[in-house]
């Protein structure tokens, strides 16, 4: 049976452009709530897709430890058991107090279930979020149907499209 969705309808795309304005827009959200006098102790990045929002958001708030917490959950769109290939310093993190976890998106919520089991009391953070990880987030930017799939920009390049009225 033929898809009755074109692809740009069922795909969330994000430029540079936007994941930089929706990054810091993130910041600004969490500008100050650190339970530090606001501030933040450090900042960790859920690689590969959270180191990004991470850089920007670290600028925002002059936060220079950025550490990395490695997740493997989906081998293309296809998901698959969350597992930590690589923890951050272990003295750095503690419990989680202080720091802020960032990833670029909360989708099953599977990936921030087993960061949140590590470091109880960080907060989590993404740029966006579906409505099944949504419980798992702590502060997020934009939200998006859960049979949305959101492509980011490091994923994709410009190509040549064919017009509207020019597909059968
Ligand atoms: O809420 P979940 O269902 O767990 O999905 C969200 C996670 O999946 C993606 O990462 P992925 O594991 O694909 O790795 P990547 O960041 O290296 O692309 C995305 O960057 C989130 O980290
Ligand atoms: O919608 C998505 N886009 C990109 N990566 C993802 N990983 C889980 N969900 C998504
Ligand atoms: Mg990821």
């Amino acid at each position: 049976m033929t898809d009755p969705l074109l692809p740009h309808e069922k795909g969330f795309h994000v430029s540079w452009d936007q994941i930089h304005r929706d990054s810091r827009a993130l910041a600004w959200r969490l500008d100050g709530k650190g339970p530090d006098d606001g501030a933040w102790r450090a900042i960790v990045a859920i690689t590969r897709g959270g180191m990004a929002p991470a850089m920007i958001i670290a600028r925002e708030l002059d936060v220079r430890t950025v550490d990395t917490i490695s997740v493997k959950s989906y081998d293309h769109q296809d998901r698959s058991e969350a597992t930590v290939l690589k923890a951050p310093d272990a003295d750095m993190m503690g419990d989680g107090t202080g720091i802020l976890i960032i990833d670029d998106l909360v989708d099953s919520g599977k990936t921030l279930e087993l960061c949140r089991k590590l470091y109880p009391n960080a907060h989590f953070a993404t740029v966006y979020a579906k409505p099944q990880g949504r419980p798992q987030v702590d502060t997020f930017v934009t939200e998006v149907s859960q049979d949305t799939w959101i492509f980011f920009p490091w994923d994709m390049a410009l190509q040549y499209v064919q017009p509207y009225r020019g597909k059968d």
